[in-house]
């Protein structure tokens, strides 16, 4: 079952320069060139995407292609020049100063790659910062704090201040803060990008785990592909402030719908985005090796799926769905599909 929609941009442009406005009235669809004569940067353009409730998207793109743009007009912390948003059904381009802010603080998270934590306050007081602009008393805010805390994984360090922790272990906090106001979105722009590589993995690990308890809707921007097929439930690809294509990981490999998107999955082994679920093939009553997840891709179950001649039964949940052939492993994994 399709999941509610609980973002809907649609047509929504953001241009830089002069007069945008007037231009977009009397230009309702103007080319690169065209924007290029009147002087003017098309920072989104066009864009319709619908977020739903629980996913997590991805925007991705080469810097200066529009995904931060794309953010904060998500989130009106930029107003964009035309178009239509509406957040659990409300416009948000009507909405009033006063509704905006209480939408942002409550109903919004936001992280970013600077982790902007407040120097002076220890970790437990940087995460019930949030609760405090609100008004949340200190007992409850404190509470709320600690369980946000240990949920990150920082349990023990409540006392400490930023600059006692790694990159990786303020990133956390920075993550626990936008938790513990328990928003209905939650927007992350390149929260990993500053940390190192091998950090930068366990952060993602430590965030699926996280969406695997709390099942957010997350809107999520990295410019790294790799990154957003190990993330993402749907992937959008910007190119010069227009979406090129939104799909699943798998299906952005499988079937580009245009000569950019097919260029930047060029290089995406095809194991780590064909699920068990696209190459199973029905029950037919054999003995199997062991049990595999459905939505688990080809790289993660090809060990085991490869070393036995039995196949492995396909489980989506406890309910066995199909089964799984070495074979089949083995044609992802040379490209025969
Ligand atoms: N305040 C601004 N004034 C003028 N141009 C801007 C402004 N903000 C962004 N732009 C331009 O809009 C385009 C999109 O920028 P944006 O920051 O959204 O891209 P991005 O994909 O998030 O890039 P990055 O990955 O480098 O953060 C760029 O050409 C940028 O120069």
């Amino acid at each position: 079952m399709t999941k509610p929609v609980i973002l809907d941009c649609r047509n929504v442009w953001k241009l830089y320069g002069p007069q945008a406005d007037t231009f977009l009235k009397t230009n309702a669809t103007p080319s690169s060139a065209d924007l290029e004569a009147a002087n003017l940067i098309g920072a989104v353009r066009a864009v319709n995407v619908q977020i739903r409730k629980g996913e997590i998207f991805v925007i991705m793109g080469l810097s200066g292609s529009g995904k931060s743009t794309l953010v904060r007009c998500m989130s009106r912390l930029v107003d964009s020049t035309a178009g239509e948003i509406r957040f659990e059904d409300k416009d948000l381009l009507s909405a009033s100063e006063e509704e905006l802010i209480q939408i942002r603080r409550k109903k919004m998270g936001m992280v970013f790659q600077q982790f902007a934590l407040l120097p002076h306050l220890t970790v437990l007081e940087n995460a019930a910062f949030p609760l405090d602009i609100q008004g949340v008393d200190k007992k409850t805010r404190e509470e709320r704090a600690r369980e946000v805390v240990e949920l990150v994984g920082l349990k023990g360090r409540e006392g400490y201040f930023p600059r006692e922790l790694s990159g990786g272990q303020q990133q956390r906090v920075g993550i626990a803060r936008s938790l513990a106001a328990e928003p209905e979105i939650w927007f992350l722009d390149e929260p990993f990008s500053a940390l190192d590589p091998l950090i930068r993995r366990e952060m993602q690990d430590e965030f699926l785990r996280l969406q695997n308890i709390l099942h957010k809707t997350i809107v999520f921007i990295t410019h790294d592909f790799d990154e957003a097929i190990r993330l993402a439930d749907r992937i959008a690809v910007m190119k010069d402030g227009i979406i090129e294509q939104v799909a699943t990981p798998e299906d952005l490999v499988l079937q580009p719908a245009t000569d950019y998107v097919a260029e930047f999955t060029r290089h995406v082994s095809r194991a780590k985005v064909i699920r068990a679920a696209s190459v199973m093939e029905p029950l037919n009553g054999d003995s199997f090796a062991g049990e595999v997840f459905h939505n688990a891709v080809i790289e993660a179950i090809a060990d085991p799926v490869e070393a036995s001649d039995l196949p492995h039964k396909v489980m989506d949940g406890d309910k066995p769905v199909g089964q799984i052939s070495r074979k089949a492993v083995i044609d992802v994994l040379v490209g025969r599909r």
